[in-house]
């Protein structure tokens, strides 16, 4: 028995086509062969030779009862499939053409415990096989190189064995192919375009293997119904347009990208920029959060040192040293009835004082107390206006003492900042100076008590009608910053 050499195609020839080819047997061809000159007695030769062996592999039934043996010696020792019979005759999974010339045209295998690698010269030998089905086994090695033999094959299912290496170049020859299942082996190399060669495929299974590479962007299979390249972790790129309608299990595990899966970053322009503006405005948002958080923390310290400086300056209960360098100044405090602002005697313009808030002493207590509520009792009458406020003449009650209130105009210092100054300013002693005896401080009024001076004022003293200047020498005129007339 000569072995099928399957890449040479001549082998898959009809019989008929040998008959054709056929010449006279050797015994009668090489006798007269004799009186010809010896080239042409090699050309004889020659064709006797290529008429002898395709003789020998013609497919036939024998031929495909060869091809079986030799799978089951490789793959299969255990089948119980009788040798002197027929292979259509009750082989277990083998399924003949019916008639004269039967042939081999199905072998289901189906969980047999196949094991070990197929050869060469076994399947692919079965040349009329339309349907093999060897799934879930435990074949290895390659897929035979020569399955391509298999010229009728339509049904091809391998699913769950141990299959490596590339998918065979002849495998694309299978022109007739309908259903592929090659999934959950270890099938390595790209998915090659060779596939567009299988026009009549309907169903390509390829799940699970081992597979990588992009899909080719020019995949195209009319029939295709059915496609599946999940769980081949290393097949990228994008899906091509032929396969984008398809759902998105069909392409579950692997890195591809694009139809009915996420957009591709490269390939879709539009999706990068979105993606970048995404990205832009999380970085704004972020921005934007610290900017608030920040002004909400600013505001809650405003808000908090300003308390603190409020509860500070309404801790000032009594003696209070303040400005270095001055004297030590005693700070005392006069309670004032809330009601006090109700009073009919009040100054003229009195201030809306009814906050409860206290009038403050700077040094000790007057020997006469007095509290707000004596103060808005008095008579009063206007001193002068000046920038900052008016000044009223206060007679007390019993007529002592007398006082110069200035009521301060449009002053918005805080309450301690505001002590600060009246208490320094207090500490200033000079001749020339109204001693400064106590303040009032609330949101709406801010009173200087003063000790009343009579001796009138520079204007009226000035511009009055009873001046006599006589009284007054000429240093008295010159401008002096720190002098006594200042
Ligand atoms: N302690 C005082 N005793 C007697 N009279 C006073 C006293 N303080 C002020 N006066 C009188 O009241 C007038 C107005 O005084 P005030 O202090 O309001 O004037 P000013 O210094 O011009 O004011 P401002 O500083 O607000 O411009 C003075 O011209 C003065 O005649």
């Amino acid at each position: 028995h000569i072995p099928v050499e399957p890449s040479r195609p001549f082998l898959y020839l009809p019989s008929s086509w040998y008959g054709e080819l056929a010449v006279p047997p050797p015994r009668r061809s090489m006798a007269p062969g004799l009186r010809f000159p010896p080239a042409f007695a090699l050309v004889q030769l020659a064709v006797t030779l290529l008429a002898v062996l395709p003789r020998h592999v013609v497919p036939d039934l024998a031929g495909d009862r060869d091809a079986l043996l030799a799978l089951r010696t490789a793959v299969g020792n255990h089948l119980k499939w009788d040798r002197s019979v027929s292979p259509c005759q009750g082989w277990q999974g083998v399924s003949c053409s019916p008639g004269p010339n039967q042939r081999v045209v199905e072998l289901r295998l189906v969980a047999k415990s196949l094991s070990g690698q197929i050869p060469v010269g076994t399947v692919g030998n079965l040349t009329a096989l339309q349907t093999l089905s060897l799934r879930f086994n435990a074949i290895s090695g390659p897929i035979p190189a020569d399955i391509g033999g298999c010229a009728e094959l339509r049904w091809l299912y391998l699913k769950g064995n141990r299959f490596d290496g590339d998918i065979p170049e002849s495998f694309f020859s299978l022109a007739l192919l309908k259903k592929t299942d090659l999934s959950e082996n270890r099938l390595t190399g790209g998915v090659s375009s060779e596939f567009n060669k299988l026009g009549n495929l309907a169903t390509l299974n390829l799940e699970g293997n081992n597979l990588n590479g992009a899909l080719p962007s020019g995949l195209d299979l009319p029939k295709l119904t059915q496609f599946n390249v999940s769980y081949n972790g290393q097949i990228d790129g994008p899906v091509p347009a032929s396969l984008a309608g398809l759902p998105a299990s069909a392409f579950l595990g692997t890195a591809l990208c694009g139809g009915p899966l996420a957009a591709c970053p490269n390939s879709d322009s539009e999706a990068h920029k979105s993606r970048k503006l995404t990205l832009g405005a999380i970085v704004g948002i972020i921005i934007a959060a610290l900017v608030v958080l920040i002004i909400i923390l600013s505001i809650c310290v405003l808000i908090f040192s300003r308390r603190r400086r409020a509860a500070a300056g309404r801790s000032t209960e009594a003696a209070a040293d303040v400005h270095e360098g001055t004297d030590p100044i005693t700070v005392t405090v006069a309670m004032t009835g809330r009601d006090a602002v109700k009073r009919s005697h009040s100054p003229p313009g009195s201030p809306l004082i009814g906050d409860g808030k206290k009038l403050v002493f700077l040094g000790s207590a007057p020997e006469r107390p007095y509290d707000l509520e004596t103060m808005l009792r008095a008579s009063a009458e206007v001193l002068g206006k000046g920038v900052h406020g008016t000044t009223y003449r206060a007679t007390l009650d019993g007529g002592e003492p007398v006082l110069a209130i200035k009521r301060l105009r449009d002053v918005h210092l805080p309450e301690r900042e505001f002590r600060d100054r009246v208490v320094a300013l207090g500490a200033l002693r000079h001749d020339n100076l109204p001693g400064l005896r106590a303040y009032f401080y609330s949101k709406e009024e801010k009173l200087l008590v003063f000790d009343f001076v009579g001796a009138g004022s520079l204007s009226s003293l000035l511009h009055g009608s009873s001046f006599d200047h006589t009284h007054l020498g000429f240093a008295f005129f010159r401008p002096r910053v720190h002098g006594r007339h200042v």
